[in-house]
């Protein structure tokens, strides 16, 4: 499979240089090989950046950077490798402001769908949000429904008592209210997380649907560095909540104070960023008359406008975002790579290679759990075995990794065998041509994705591959897929398996022979050449078809490939069905000839030299 990205940077960040003041040199291990890459931004939106207001939807050029590293919000160690370590993820954290309503729980979808043209719309924001203490359990919210018109004191400890009776039949002290203290500690064990939006101090002391991420301070030289826990991508904070002796204020409106509570669970629902510092005059005529709607209700609480804080994270932003922002200006960002199974392949150009760890970092973390390493080709195939050279840039270091394919499986080591993902079209379309009276000799067959599939379909494969690597995961591979039965596996050279293949009893048998090594497999089709000499003519044979693939870069490739075949077969009048299979590199064409073995080439006698 190949994931096609690349991308020319549209409006690049100040310059990211790797040895100047945009690294963080905190792990002096890791340093001196790859320092930690990251961001520089002010925290304020830069004024070179594209006018915000022009472009819609969150960017790492808009926002700010939060002003207390969101990583504060810490409770549980993460380990770390210097893997880990590379890129400062804590830079890429961009604050917006914005406007939402709160509203009753049960009428959010309602209301929703009715001011959808108003509400955020960011790639993977959801406009509802939820913020802690937003949820009270119905029969709390009627308990305290029922006080609505005491004191908040008095509320308060009635509903405790109300509580209590309702729990154990009777309350604690037979029905007097508790010290203070006890009856917070009373609050906190009953209701757990929930239900403490009447009482104040529960709400700092438990907090459900917490979206901060949790973060470790790792012992660093004294200097502690935080880490985000993995997966979450925006913390949504209401900004009145952090207000000194008013918690709650923000969460319940100025309403609190008065007559009209919030009785029960509430969402958010994200305005339009544009709304962002709007008072609620300014807003769309949609959402005051919603807002006056509900106004008029006597009953229900008020719906209010708050501000809140979104703070989108390192996993929040797409890969080509964080590259195109760690990159050097002018750079093209480089996000194509192949995947097999799970390994992501990456053809580096040679002015990404400085950058190739940060590259395959941030490949790894958006990529997770599919890709689990990530790999780079250090150099063109040139061996007989066609296998690459690869450097494992980042992940596990395991190159074995399974491969389904036309829904059979296929175990491969990349570090010692070849695959390529890419040739599964055509091996299907290949696969096509064949019926079950087939029987198929694969001469190239690698780990098996002709020969095995094919097995499915034909009534008998014969096999064969040099490498012994291959061959052992071939019949590796027929095992897993229950095939071993139908395949007969050979390792020799492919001229070889040719002859013994057409000098054994087999011969008659054979009606496709596949030849897939592009660079070389033409030459090899002289070892056809009177391969059915010692036969007699009047033998009744059907002749095989022989699938066989090459480059060319030729400005007519088809004709200097069917030149080829004929000079290796020494026969002229070869009537070749010629394909192209695809564009390999600018001008190299992969093409497949398909044609009956004249019976000339098969009868002849062997050429001297
Ligand atoms: C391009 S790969 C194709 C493998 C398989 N058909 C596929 O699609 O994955 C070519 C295979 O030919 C094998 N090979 C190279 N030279 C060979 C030779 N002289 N005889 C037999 N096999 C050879 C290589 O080991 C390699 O597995």
């Amino acid at each position: 499979m190949v994931t096609k990205l690349f991308l020319l940077r549209p409006h690049s960040l100040p310059l990211f240089t790797l040895p100047s003041k945009f690294l963080f040199p905190k792990l002096p291990s890791l340093t001196k090989r790859f320092p930690i890459l990251s961001l520089s931004f002010s925290t304020t939106t830069h004024p070179q950046f594209p006018d915000p207001d022009l472009s819609y939807g969150p960017s790492l050029h808009k926002g700010t950077k939060p002003p207390t590293p969101i990583s504060d919000f810490t409770d549980q160690p993460i380990e770390q490798d210097e893997e880990e370590n590379l890129i400062d993820e804590e830079s890429f954290s961009r604050v917006f402001n914005i406007a939402a309503l709160r509203v009753p729980a049960k009428d959010c979808f309602a209301l929703e769908s009715r001011l959808r043209g108003h509400l955020l719309n960011w790639p993977r924001v959801r406009n509802i949000g939820r913020v802690p203490g937003d949820e009270v359990e119905d029969d709390l919210a009627e308990l305290l429904a029922n006080n609505s018109n005491q004191s908040n004191e008095e509320e308060d400890q009635n509903g405790v008592v109300s509580l209590n009776r309702r729990v154990y039949g009777k309350s604690d002290g037979d029905g007097e209210p508790l010290s203070a203290v006890l009856y917070r500690e009373k609050l906190a064990k009953t209701f757990d997380s929930r239900g403490y939006v009447n009482f104040r101090n529960l709400a700092k002391m438990s907090r459900p649907n917490q979206k901060k991420r949790r973060v470790t301070e790792e012992d660093n030289g004294g200097e502690g560095r935080k880490r985000n826990r993995k997966g979450e991508f925006s913390v949504l904070e209401v900004v009145e909540d952090e207000e000194e002796g008013e918690d709650l204020k923000g969460l319940l409106g100025d309403e609190f104070q008065g007559r009209k509570r919030w009785r029960g669970s509430t969402r958010l629902l994200l305005l339009d960023e544009r709304y962002g510092d709007k008072g609620v005059e300014e807003l769309p005529q949609a959402i005051q008359a919603v807002m006056k709607e509900n106004a008029s209700k006597s009953m229900g609480p008020a719906i209010e406008l708050v501000r809140c804080r979104l703070t989108l994270l390192y996993d929040y932003w797409q890969m080509n975002e964080i590259l195109e922002a760690l990159l050097p200006e002018g750079m093209i960002v480089p996000s194509a790579f192949e995947t097999v199974g799970h390994i992501a392949h990456l053809n580096l150009r040679d002015e990404h290679l400085p950058y190739r760890k940060f590259i395959a970092k941030v490949i790894l973390d958006k990529n997770k759990p599919k890709i689990q390493t990530v790999v780079n080709k250090i150099d063109a195939i040139q061996n007989d075995y066609r296998t690459m050279q690869l450097e494992v840039l980042a992940g596990n270091h395991s190159l074995v990794t399974k491969v389904v394919e036309n829904g059979l499986r296929f175990q491969v080591d990349l570090a010692t065998v070849y695959w390529n993902s890419r040739l599964a079209t055509e091996r299907q379309r290949l696969l096509n041509s064949f019926t079950r009276n087939d029987v198929v000799c694969d001469v190239f067959s690698g780990v098996g994705p002709i020969a095995i599939s094919a097995a499915k379909i034909v009534k008998r494969v014969y096999a064969n591959d040099l490498n012994p690597h291959a061959v052992e995961y071939l019949q590796r591979n027929s095992g897993i897929n229950k095939l071993d039965r139908k395949i007969k596996v050979f390792n020799m050279d492919g001229r070889r398996f040719i002859s013994a293949m057409f000098a054994s009893d087999k011969a008659k048998s054979i009606t496709q022979v596949v030849m897939n090594l592009p660079k070389d497999a033409a030459e090899y089709l002289d070892a056809f050449r009177g391969i059915l000499r010692d036969r007699s003519k009047d033998e009744e044979f059907s002749l095989p078809m022989i699938h066989v693939y090459g480059f060319s870069k030729a400005e007519d490739p088809e004709f200097d490939f069917h030149q080829r075949i004929r000079i290796a077969l020494s026969e002229v009048a070869v009537d070749v069905e010629m394909r192209r299979v695809r564009l390999v590199a600018p001008g190299k064409w992969m093409l497949c000839a398909s044609f009956i073995l004249p019976k000339s080439v098969a009868f002849s006698k062997p050429v001297d030299v």
